[in-house]
C-alpha cells in the first residue's frame, strides 16, 4: 500500500526580481515524517518554507498538500486556506490574550466549548495546561515557544512548518525544548518541515535531511547516510568537518595514504576519499602522522595532523597525553564506517 505524501514539491523555482533564489526543488514529506532543511545563511531555506506556506508565489513548479495542488506558476491558494500549522522564529504571542486564547485563536468556526477543549488539549500535550489562564509576558522564552507550537497544532493540521523555532533560546534550554517539542510532534503523527542552520539540531531531530546551498538541493537522505556518505564535499561539510584526501582508484582498490582500500562502488580514476574526524584513530600499524595542533573541547579533543603533505583532523574522546604538538604517532581509519569516494566528476 502506498501512502500519499502530505507535502509534495516538484521542480519548484523562485526569484526575487532578476535574482534566482530557488531552482529545481523536489521534496516530499510523508505523514508523520520530520524533514529538516539545512543550509547556510542565504541558501533559500526560509524562502522555500514561505512558498510552501503560501506567503510567496512560485515562478515555476508545483506544490501539493494532501494530494491537492495549492500552487503552481499560474495559481496560488492563500496561506490561510492551506490548513498548515506555522511556527516561525519571529512568532510572537498576542500580549493581550491569555495563553489559552492565544492557542484557541486559530480555531475559527468551532463552538466556543470545542475551541476551549482543543486548545487545552494542545497545551496539555506541550505540558502547559496549568498555564492556560496566564499571560504571555509571565512565561519564559522556552514556554512561549511551546505555546507557539501548541497554537500551530491546535487546529490538527497534517503538516507543520517550522522556521528556526528554537534559535532564540539559549543553548542549554534549546536542546531540552527541542527534544520535548519533537517528541510531541512525533506523538501527534503530524508531518513536519523544520528549517534550521544547526547541523546537530537537524540530525538529531529529523527522519530525513534536505541539504541546500545557493538555492539548490545538494542531497537528501537519512541523517546517518548524509553524514557518512555525502555526495559532495560541499554537502558533507554542511554536517561538520570532513577530511578530504585526493586518491587514485584502481581496479584492485583505492590507493590512499592509509594503504590500498577496497570500497563498495569505487570507480577507477582520480577522486577524493572523504571521512569524518572521528573515523581516524591511533593504531600501531597505521601510517605516520605528526601532531600539528591540539584543541581541548571538553568531552572531545580535536587534533590537526599532517600525514605526508595532507592535513587531517582527528577527533577523540578525552585528551590523549601522547598526542601533543610536534609528536609523531601512527593513525589508521576505523573499519566500522567505510569512507566515501567522491568522484571528481560529481557536481
Ligand atoms: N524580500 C527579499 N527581497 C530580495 N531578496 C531576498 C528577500 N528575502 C530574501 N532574499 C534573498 O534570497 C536569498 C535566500 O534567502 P532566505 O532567507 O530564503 O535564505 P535562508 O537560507 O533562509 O537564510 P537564513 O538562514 O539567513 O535565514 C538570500 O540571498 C536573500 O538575500
Amino acid at each position: 500500500m502506498t501512502i500519499d505524501p502530505v507535502l509534495s514539491v516538484e521542480g519548484l523555482g523562485f526569484a526575487y526580481g532578476a535574482r534566482t533564489v530557488l531552482s529545481d526543488i523536489d521534496l516530499t514529506v510523508d505523514p508523520g515524517e520530520l524533514v529538516a532543511i539545512l543550509g547556510p545563511s542565504g541558501s533559500g531555506k526560509s524562502t522555500l518554507l514561505r512558498l510552501i506556506a503560501g506567503l510567496e508565489r512560485p515562478a515555476g513548479g508545483r506544490i501539493a498538500i494532501g494530494g491537492t495542488t495549492v500552487a503552481d506558476a499560474r495559481s496560488s491558494l492563500p496561506a490561510e486556506r492551506r490548513g498548515l500549522g506555522l511556527v516561525f522564529q519571529e512568532d510572537a504571542l498576542f500580549p493581550h490574550l491569555t495563553i489559552l486564547d492565544n492557542v484557541a485563536f486559530g480555531l475559527k468556526g468551532l463552538p466556543r466549548s470545542e475551541r476551549r477543549a482543543r486548545a487545552l488539549d494542545a497545551l496539555d500535550r506541550l505540558g502547559l495546561a496549568d498555564r492556560a489562564d496566564d499571560w504571555p509576558h509571565r512565561l519564559s522564552g522556552g514556554e512561549q515557544q511551546r505555546v507557539a507550537v501548541a497554537r500551530a497544532l491546535a487546529p490538527r493540521p497534517a503538516l507543520v512548518l517550522m522556521d528556526e523555532p528554537f534559535s532564540r533560546l539559549d543553548s542549554a534550554l534549546r536542546q531540552q525544548i527541542r527534544e520535548d517539542v519533537v517528541a510531541v510532534l512525533r506523538d501527534t503523527g503530524v508531518g513536519v518541515v523544520l528549517v534550521t542552520h544547526d547541523a546537530e539540531e537537524a540530525m538529531s531531530s529529523a527522519d530525513r535531511l534536505v541539504l541546500m546551498a545557493d538555492g539548490r538541493m545538494l542531497q537528501t537522505g537519512t541523517p546517518e547516510a548524509c553524514y557518512h556518505r555525502p555526495v559532495s564535499v560541499e554537502a558533507g561539510r554542511l554536517l561538520g568537518p570532513l577530511n578530504v584526501v585526493p586518491v587514485e582508484a584502481e581496479k584492485e582498490g583505492v590507493v590512499t595514504p592509509f594503504g590500498r582500500l577496497t570500497l563498495d562502488g569505487s570507480t577507477t580514476g582520480i577522486g577524493d576519499l572523504a571521512f569524518r574526524p572521528e573515523t581516524l584513530m591511533r593504531s600501531s600499524d597505521g601510517v605516520e602522522a605528526r601532531v600539528v595542533s591540539r584543541t581541548f573541547a571538553g568531552a572531545v579533543t580535536r587534533y590537526l595532523l599532517s600525514v605526508g603533505s595532507v592535513r587531517l583532523e582527528m577527533k577523540s574522546f578525552g585528551a590523549d597525553p601522547e598526542l601533543v604538538e610536534g609528536q609523531t604517532v601512527r593513525v589508521a581509519l576505523r573499519t566500522e564506517t567505510a569512507p566515501t569516494i567522491l568522484s571528481r566528476d560529481q557536481p
